[in-house]
């Protein structure tokens, strides 16, 4: 497997041209059956919608996908119930080589280099609004950004925690012809189940206990503009069809009301599940889910793009301490690290070596205590986002702390030196019931 350039040496390539593939039913329900890739990954399954799609009963709705890069084919199993197989071995996901016979179900597929290249156009800047990147896979994705920001197509954002999918939604409302207009953002997970419907959709008074007055949800908020729905695999499965006639007749009903409202808006939502492995076991509705995945955007995490920690430790520095480099030191430990929270995490690991001024610090980021934590340091028995927020709290916690210790506890110069708002520095101190000085912050 090779990558090529189409440009000389030294220059920025325009285009990744990755080795094409081709793959054929060989035995099984539809033998025959064929597809040369003409992206990078393609999926298969029994669902319409998969770029191969399978009549095999015994094979799942999304069953695998398998995709071009630069280190050869990388297979992955999206769940299925029935497994992949590969020379008698179930695979997760892994490298097949051309040649190699995938099992699923009664069905077997062949997998096989073509002559014909897949081509992918890589954007010539490393940036996008406020994203940054210097990648293939970020500038893969810059290039595709500015046609879809001009569309009014729905899109979907995957990835890990702390990819920056929020920051991408954000900067496709701000590149589309919609930037004068809102942009609302609702996370399902913050929210509780019961009171998800009333958030997107509002209600009328006296819906439920509690609905005083009337108000607008999400939707109506972001009329003229989009709405940007965080983390839309926690969605409630009883949600998932009011969500969907939503997105399919642009149009909204208040709880309690009868009338539903007309509205233009955009969507963008976000997950850092894979949804189709979530439709196999119907957590998530395949309606939903194809009405979602008209524009996919998959942003991997940080540690498939190392060349990328670089660039964003440099502007995460810069933003904090404009008029010195970044140090060598410091550097290079960042790295070192996998950075299993993404550019959130190293982030905060530049923020706290700044804060701190002392590289050292970063012995609390992700890889040192990895090794030597125990798994009982993470509370099983509550849910996820529980557990997150208990976790993102003590950090803040500790943040604020130190901020205020380096600047004698001087709310200005605490909230000028991190260009925090000082509006909301006091919020945080109210919340973790620490006391700043408010008469010398003036
Ligand atoms: N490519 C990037 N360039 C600049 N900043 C980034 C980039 N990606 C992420 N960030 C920064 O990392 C932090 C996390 O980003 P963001 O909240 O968008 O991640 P996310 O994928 O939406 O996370 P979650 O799934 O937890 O909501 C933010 O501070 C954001 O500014």
């Amino acid at each position: 497997m090779s990558v090529k350039s189409t440009s000389p040496l030294h220059a920025r390539p325009k285009e990744l041209r990755l080795d094409g593939f081709s793959l054929s039913v060989v035995e099984g329900p539809g033998a025959g059956a064929s597809l040369r890739a003409r992206m990078s990954e393609v999926s298969v399954g029994t669902a319409e919608g998969n770029d191969l799609v399978l009549l095999d009963p015994t094979v799942s709705r999304h069953h695998f996908s398998i995709s071009a890069t630069s280190d050869g084919y990388l297979l992955k199993d999206l769940g299925s119930s029935n497994g992949t197989w590969v020379g008698g071995m179930r695979v997760l996901s892994g490298y097949v080589e051309p040649g190699a016979r995938i099992r699923v179900g009664r069905t077997t597929l062949l997998v096989d280099q073509v002559n014909e290249d897949i081509c992918e156009a890589l954007s010539p800047e490393d940036g996008f609004g406020p994203l940054l990147g210097q990648s293939s896979a970020m500038r893969r994705i810059f290039a595709a950004l500015p046609r879809i920001a001009s569309s009014d197509t729905t899109v979907l954002l995957e990835g890990e925690t702390g990819t920056g999918k929020g920051v991408l939604a954000a900067a496709i409302h701000e590149a589309s012809p919609r930037a004068s207009g809102p942009f609302v953002v609702l996370d399902c997970a913050a929210i509780a189940p019961t009171l998800i419907e009333s958030e997107l959709f509002g209600h009328v008074k006296g819906a439920f206990t509690g609905a005083q007055a009337d108000r607008a949800g999400a939707f109506e908020q972001a009329k003229g503009g989009t709405i940007f729905i965080d983390e839309i695999g926690e969605l409630p499965l009883d949600m998932q069809p009011k969500l969907l006639r939503a997105l399919e007749e642009r149009s909204v009903k208040r709880v309690g009301g009868n009338q539903r409202v007309k509205l233009d808006v955009r969507v963008i939502a976000a997950t850092n599940r894979d949804l189709r492995t979530e439709v196999n076991r119907n957590a998530f509705r395949a309606d939903l889910y194809y009405r979602l995945n008209v524009v996919r955007i998959h942003v991997p995490p940080l540690r498939e793009r190392t060349g990328d920690v670089e660039r964003l430790a440099r502007h995460f520095h810069a933003e904090l301490v404009p008029d010195k480099p970044i140090p060598d030191d410091l550097l290079e430990s960042l790295r070192r690290q996998s950075w299993p929270g993404n550019v959130r995490e190293l982030r905060a690991a530049v923020e706290r070596a700044v804060l701190l001024d002392d590289p050292a610090i970063l012995a609390l980021g992700s890889e040192a205590p990895e090794a030597a934590e125990g798994d009982d340091e993470y509370d099983l028995d509550v849910p996820f986002r529980v557990s997150k927020q208990k976790a993102s709290d003590q950090w803040e916690r500790g943040y604020v702390r130190a901020l205020l210790r380096a600047t004698s506890d001087n709310i200005s110069e605490a909230s000028r030196r991190v260009k925090m708002d000082r509006s909301h520095l006091r919020t945080l101190l109210r919340k973790y019931g620490i006391r700043g000085d408010e008469e010398r912050g003036g």
